[in-house]
């Protein structure tokens, strides 16, 4: 039977790697120092900031923060300060939130298929709705009923997948995860839900062979029976 609702990773799935490790992650580090100047004692920014004490007692939080970014932590304070940071670059242009062509077109006719839309990745919610907001093919958050961060749990844990499907209150079978990282679906399938690895040649993306694999969003469709 075709899925009722398709959950989305970002990085490598619907958008580039390079674009998360060579625009967004260095974009973030360039502007650490300054932003935590301005508004380190802001309430939002100092709750991050305590919670990256609290994750490496003894240590300036400034240090932690470019230990885990340099060592690709998925780390949920890093994480939240890094959306923050991005929110500025995004709101006066500097930054357009990069999709793979065959993405946009896909889950417009996903949702108007009826399919229900929802993502879950690494970067924060608030970092979600940036780069699908102001993406380069114009603001898809309104394709998206659920938005989902390692609030929830780690990628690699089929618990978080559950509570995702409880969270869109669908039986876990009615909802297909696309993602490039195997450990990820491997997660999603432990907790019932169907998967297809997305292989982006661009990306360099190599099968697993563990599950459905396809090159791109039509090939999911074609595959799984999706509208559009
Ligand atoms: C929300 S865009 C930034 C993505 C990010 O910070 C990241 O770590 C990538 O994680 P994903 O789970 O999308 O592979
Ligand atoms: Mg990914």
């Amino acid at each position: 039977m075709a899925p009722r609702a398709v959950l989305t990773d970002i990085e490598g799935t619907t958008t580039a790697i390079a674009f998360v490790k060579d625009r967004l992650f260095p974009f973030a580090a360039g502007a650490l120092d300054g932003f935590l100047a301005r508004h380190g004692t802001e309430p939002a920014v100092a709750a991050i900031l305590a919670e990256v004490g609290a994750a490496a007692p003894g240590q300036p939080p400034a240090a932690t923060l470019r230990r885990w970014m340099a060592e690709d932590s998925k780390a949920t304070p890093l994480k939240a300060l890094q959306g923050l940071i991005w929110r500025q670059g995004y709101e006066d242009g500097r930054l357009k939130g990069q999709l793979w062509p065959d993405v946009p077109a896909c889950l417009r006719a996903w949702a108007a298929g009826g399919l229900r839309l929802a993502v879950y990745s690494s970067g924060s919610v608030g970092a979600q709705k940036l780069l699908f907001g102001h993406s380069e093919a114009g603001d898809l958050t309104p394709l998206f009923e659920g938005f989902f961060d390692t609030a929830v749990g780690g990628k690699r844990e089929a618990a978080s997948y559950a509570a995702i499907a409880a969270a869109l209150a669908l039986p876990p079978a009615d909802i297909l995860f696309l993602s490039d990282v195997a450990e990820e679906l491997d997660a999603a399938a432990a907790a019932g839900l169907g998967c297809c690895q997305l292989v982006r040649a661009a990306d360099g993306t190599l099968a697993c062979g563990r599950h459905p694999a396809e090159p791109d969003f039509p090939g999911v469709a074609r595959r799984f029976g999706l509208p559009g």
